[in-house]
């Protein structure tokens, strides 16, 4: 024992050390450190048998969570002037949501009434300990910041889709690795998602099959890249790009391969007002045809990754988050298709993604890696695995810019 509490009193110096280093610097490294150092301190303070047995009860905290979404707690809590008590909250839930209009019912209770369902009360007991409420005296609620996150149709569409969408591929994902021999998922037709719908089609042709799970989808992705910097605003456009660049106004400057809603585009524009050069965004037709600008000149053009790259010679083409939603055979298939478009000397790729280290990686990144392994079948890909990739096509790396923190970095290249 005494080398285990030697253990945890020098977690704790660590943490103490980049705490104060994160109050000195603001930099996100240091509060990242101290975050995953206090992950290693939990875990060093648990039992290993309290600990499997907290992952056995770990989804039913996004339960807890789902539910309280679907009957509208976040945005009572948030919109309330003073805090709440469980009985009004049941009676505002009550109007919005029939489940909590039926037990009700079905006890044939008033909403408001002491002997109230305890559903609700349970909930909010979960949603407390989790930090999604504060309670202030029995049964009284307020907000706090993740339930104002959670109003945020962005996040509110992140849980959403975990349960309508990915929990049942998760679910099944043990299955899947079993019934392939365990062999890494890389078929984009037969993935564990085509596995578990029993579908024949790649996973954005799913996306893109339904309305809603379309509108889900897009909406967490924005919210995800939300809450991290542009990258215009910490990889050095000016000096990696801009300079040596002399375009006419008619000329390519860069094309957004894959690039969704064009935000990262859009900030270019924000960012470098008087850029000349044609600024480009690509993605599949369901995608694009869904973008109406209102402002700032973007091209749209509606381009599959799998055909060539149409726009010739410019001077970037910029590849975020895209390569890692596939195997590494479909990524060099992605990346050939835009080096052909390429022109020495002049064009340069952008790529910008997770990149794990070669060991110890973090669990935020390891957790988008399985995340990934379940959904394009893709991959976070190691500083190593990149290395091979790039030269397997021809691309010279000429650097790696990192953000401060745990965001994604860009891997600049050429021919
Ligand atoms: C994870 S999103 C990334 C979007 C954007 N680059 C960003 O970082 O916000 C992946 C994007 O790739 C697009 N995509 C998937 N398969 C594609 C294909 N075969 N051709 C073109 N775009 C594709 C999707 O529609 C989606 O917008």
């Amino acid at each position: 024992m005494s080398g285990e509490l030697h253990a945890i009193k020098s977690l704790l110096e660590d943490i103490k050390s980049s705490i104060e280093r994160f109050e000195a610097t603001n930099s996100e490294q240091a509060r990242v450190y101290a975050l995953e150092k206090s992950l290693k301190l939990t875990r060093a303070l648990e039992h290993p048998k309290d600990a499997i047995f907290k992952l056995f009860l770990s989804p039913t905290q996004a339960m807890a969570v789902k539910i309280a979404h679907d009957l509208g707690v976040f945005s009572i809590l948030t919109g309330a002037a003073t805090p709440v008590s469980c009985e009004r909250l049941a009676d505002q839930c009550g109007a919005n949501s029939l489940l909590v209009g039926s037990f009700i019912f079905h006890l044939n209770l008033r909403p408001g009434s002491q002997y109230l369902n305890p559903t609700l009360k349970r909930i909010m007991r979960a949603l407390v300990a989790m930090d999604f409420a504060q309670e202030h005296g029995p049964r009284i609620y307020s907000p706090t910041p993740l339930s104002e996150e959670m109003t945020d149709n962005k996040s509110g569409s992140l849980v959403d889709a975990l349960f309508v969408d990915f929990a049942p591929v998760v679910l099944k994902m043990p299955e899947f690795l079993q019934e392939t021999s365990y062999q890494n998922p890389e078929d984009h037709l037969a993935g564990p998602i085509q596995y578990t719908y029993n579908i024949k089609m790649t996973t954005f042709e799913w996306l893109a099959s339904d309305r809603a799970l379309h509108e889900r989808f897009h909406n967490y992705v924005q919210g995800v890249r939300e809450s991290r910097p542009f990258w215009v605003d910490w990889f050095p456009v000016q000096e990696r790009i801009l300079d040596g660049y002399s375009g006419a106004p008619t000329d390519s400057f860069i094309v957004d391969v894959a690039g969704g809603s064009g935000r990262d585009m859009l900030a270019l524009k924000r960012k470098f007002p008087n850029l000349s050069g044609r600024v480009i965004l690509e993605d599949l037709p369901a995608v694009i045809n869904d973008i109406h600008f209102h402002d700032m000149g973007l091209e749209k053009i509606a381009h599959d990754v799998f055909h060539p790259q149409p726009v010739e010679g410019a001077r970037v083409y910029f590849l975020k988050f895209i390569l890692h939603e596939f195997s590494d055979d479909n990524c060099i298939k992605i990346l050939q298709n835009t080096i052909r478009a390429m022109k020495k000397g002049h064009s340069k790729i952008l790529i910008e993604e997770f990149i794990l280290p070669d060991e110890n990686a973090g669990l935020f990144h390891s957790m988008v890696d399985m995340i990934l392994m379940v959904v394009g079948p893709g991959i976070v890909r190691t500083k190593s695995r990149w290395a091979t990739i790039m030269k397997s096509v021809g691309l010279a790396v000429n650097i790696i810019c990192h953000p401060d923190g745990e965001g994604p970095s860009i891997i600049e290249a050429e021919l």
